[in-house]
């Protein structure tokens, strides 16, 4: 599905990806985590060409992006869906335009964008809020209109640049619950670039550790599963005493 071969990049006199070769197979939820400055979110962009590598080969569906012209770069790039931590929406467009946007540069037919836009939106569980506009949405609503977003085009591939790092676990927990949907459900192949350890375990089933810009190593795992969190105040306070014992301010 994505096959990275002898990939390099360099920002300015800085090597941030050196040679790196891997390969992601069609249907699974694949992990890259690392220290911050290892290469990871280079090396997701560098799998839809967001960053061109200055040597090596990039294949996703079975075509070398790097030997695409302009047309057919943005033709392919209708099958890499991305998320992002900081969600990247158009704060001027309501959450239903937001959604349209990759249809529109798609040239899909009015009719069948309405559909699609209402289909992600009900895939997500937003149909509710599709007239009310970015900074109306909480950061957890706000991603998952990300997520409707890129699934609009009906990608193969979804890449997730730290999806849930602006995220409390209980939001968290119910993105990753989104994204294993997406991978079960739809059958894409899902990329996740995160930090956090515990997002990497609950649904990655192989993870590749960076550093250095490099591949450190890659293993295989088996998913903890997502932990629910309650979010009911008597939680936290429990959280937070030691064994139930209760030590009031
Ligand atoms: N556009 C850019 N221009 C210059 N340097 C860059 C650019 N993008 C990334 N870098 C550098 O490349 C290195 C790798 O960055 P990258 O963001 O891929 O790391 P990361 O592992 O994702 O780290 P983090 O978790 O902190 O985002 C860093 O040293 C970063 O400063």
């Amino acid at each position: 599905m994505i096959k990275l071969h002898k990939v390099s990049k360099s920002f300015s006199q800085f090597q941030a990806i050196r040679s790196i070769s891997l390969t992601i197979n069609k249907g699974e939820i694949y992990g890259m985590i690392g220290a911050s400055g290892a290469g990871k979110s280079t090396l997701l962009r560098l799998m839809n060409l967001l960053e061109t590598p200055d040597e090596g080969e990039v294949e996703v569906n079975g075509q070398d992006l790097t030997k695409l012209n302009g047309k057919q770069l943005r033709q392919a790039r209708q099958s890499i869906g991305m998320i992002f931590q900081q969600f990247n929406l158009v704060a001027n467009k309501s959450v239903y335009d937001n959604v349209a946007v990759p249809l529109e540069l798609a040239k899909v037919p009015k009719q069948e964008r309405r559909n699609r836009v209402v289909e992600c939106l009900q895939f997500v569980g937003l149909e509710a809020l599709s007239d009310k506009y970015p900074a109306e949405l909480s950061g957890g609503q706000k991603q998952r209109v990300a997520i409707a977003r890129a699934l609009a085009n009906r990608p193969q591939v979804l890449l997730c640049d730290e999806p849930t790092s602006s995220l409390d676990p209980n939001t968290t927990a119910e993105i990753l619950g989104v994204l294993e949907n997406i991978n079960k459900s739809l059958g894409v192949t899902i990329v996740i670039v995160s930090h956090e350890m515990d997002v990497i375990k609950s649904i990655c089933t192989r993870v590749t550790v960076m550093a250095d810009g490099e591949i450190y190593d890659t293993v295989s795992i088996e998913p903890e599963g997502i932990k629910q969190l309650s979010n009911q105040p008597n939680w936290f306070t429990e959280q937070l005493t030691k064994d139930g014992e209760k030590n009031h301010a």
